[in-house]
């Protein structure tokens, strides 16, 4: 498989090269050259698949030229044998229509394992010929972060830096990070936003006085490899819920744009997805995008479901390359206009195409709350608030055929969000054993200014070069 950039003018990858790049170099992002198609027998062919061999079936066609199948199942296998559920993402119900599909089995509680757990275990297979370290720069406003920590702590040949908001993420989610002592880990808050931080990250990759010192690499969605893993799940519902014979819905509680994104390639490899529901909290620029066709940045809110507090959507603009017929020229265009006017109105194409996919609901914080209440109370499910603004969408598509099932993907284990659990049902969500100690353990941290100089050099300082 071949990987080219959004923006046409960075080199053709494989999924080595792809896995280890990150961003493209003319600052676009990487997508398969092709997608791959699955017929209706192939589909049909994965019912009944654990999960690591679902895995690796579904993500072959994307790994081709790079790892062999055997390989790829025993990382997959590896990758998701520490997962706390048998069925790895498993699918439960809630009403006649709504379902919520579990994905916080992993060490760090959010759907972020799913994809880290095998990014990390890649990283290992393809870095192993190599000399320099791979130097991870990424941005987190709270579970990649811990997720991607989690992946690469005191592995070999790579380290991490990860920016996280200071202030703006829950206590679990900040301790997830800063209570890992494994040297190649480094933490820091700066003080700003989350979209300061990938601004930042971002910078970097076109850096040339970092990059040429350092390899960089990737963790967040940016990286093809995370939203390749991501897509598995959509494949592992929706056969559940009678694909390839039936049509499933998926509402996902979305910021970086990175998870819808995946089901999107779902469906373009031939899964049958009715829609995909893009639900937002207060930052909802990509609700208004995909409704109104207004793509352009607002002040950034803190809210009870803060890694969702997100303006510039990474993977918005693998949808806007997609939607405009794969116009790398055009499309760096608009990228440069966005840049300097932080306003991007999308073409009617654009918005037609997108309209026939995606829907966009936003939720307010007492509608979050109140779907985290019906939950509890109609279906006996305690949900963090993250979940709740899925839920929240997809009970609000009265357009939808009755007999469509809803999937709303459950991002995060409540736990992670206790006081917004407690706001919202009056009961304090316990934190699974596995992570309880992180309670105890002394927290590692630099804080520094929003400064890209500050945060550049204090990088290039502790980097192995
Ligand atoms: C718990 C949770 N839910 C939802 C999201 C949004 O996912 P995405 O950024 O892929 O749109 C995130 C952050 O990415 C998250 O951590
Ligand atoms: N919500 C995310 C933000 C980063 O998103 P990513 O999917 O691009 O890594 C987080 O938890 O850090």
């Amino acid at each position: 498989m071949r990987y080219v950039s959004t923006r046409g003018q960075a080199p053709v990858l494989d999924f080595e090269g792809v896995t280890l790049t990150g961003l493209a170099n003319d600052g676009g992002l990487y997508l398969p050259e092709e997608w791959p198609q699955f017929s209706h027998d192939q589909i049909a062919a994965l019912r009944g698949v654990p999960y690591p061999e679902l895995a690796a079936r579904v993500m072959a066609p994307f790994t081709a030229g790079s790892l062999s199948q055997d390989d790829l199942l025993a990382l997959c296998q590896q990758a998701y044998g520490g997962f706390s559920h048998a069925a790895v993402t498993p699918l439960v119900q809630l009403d006649e229509q709504h379902w919520l599909l579990e994905l916080f089995y992993g060490p760090t509680l959010a759907f972020k394992d799913v994809a880290l757990q095998l990014l990390g275990l890649l990283f290992e297979r393809f870095l192993e010929k190599r000399e320099r370290p791979l130097t991870i720069i990424g941005a987190t406003s709270g579970d990649t972060g811990s997720a991607a920590i989690d992946a690469v702590a005191g592995r070999k040949n790579v380290e991490i830096f990860m920016l996280h908001p200071e202030g703006r993420v829950s206590d679990i989610q900040r301790r997830q990070m800063t209570t890992v002592s494994a040297a190649n880990v480094h933490n820091i808050a700066i003080a700003g936003s989350f979209d300061d931080a990938q601004a930042m990250v971002k910078r970097m990759f076109a850096d040339r006085a970092l990059t040429d010192t350092l390899d960089i690499g990737a963790v967040n969605s940016i990286n093809w490899a995370r939203l390749m893993a991501q897509v598995v799940y959509y494949f592992a519902a929706a056969l559940q819920l009678g694909a390839p014979d039936r049509k499933a819905a998926f509402s996902v509680p979305t910021g970086n744009f990175g998870d819808v994104f995946a089901g999107y390639v779902a469906q373009k490899m031939g899964l049958p997805v009715e829609r995909l529901i893009v639900a937002t909290n207060k930052n909802d620029i990509l609700a208004r995008a995909i409704r109104d066709g207004d793509y352009s940045v607002g002040e950034s809110h803190a809210t009870i479901t803060p890694s969702m507090d997100i303006q510039v959507s990474s993977n918005f603009e693998r949808l806007l390359f997609e939607a405009n017929g794969r116009d790398a020229a055009s499309l760096a265009a608009q990228m440069d206009g966005f840049g300097s006017s932080k306003t991007l109105p999308l073409d009617p194409a654009q918005r037609e195409r997108i309209a026939a996919m995606f829907s966009a609901e936003r939720a307010t914080p007492e509608q979050t709350l109140e779907a985290m209440r019906w939950a509890h109370q109609a279906c006996g499910e305690v949900i963090d608030p993250h979940t709740a603004v899925g839920l929240h969408a997809a009970r609000e598509q009265n357009a939808l055929d009755p007999a469509v099932p809803v999937v709303t993907l459950a991002t995060a284990h409540p736990a992670k969000f206790p006081d917004a659990v407690e706001q919202a049902i009056d009961l304090r969500a316990d934190l699974p054993k596995r992570v309880e100690r992180i309670m105890e353990r002394e927290e590692r941290c630099e804080t520094l200014p929003a400064d890209y100089d500050a945060v550049r050099d204090y990088i290039s300082a502790k980097a192995t070069h």
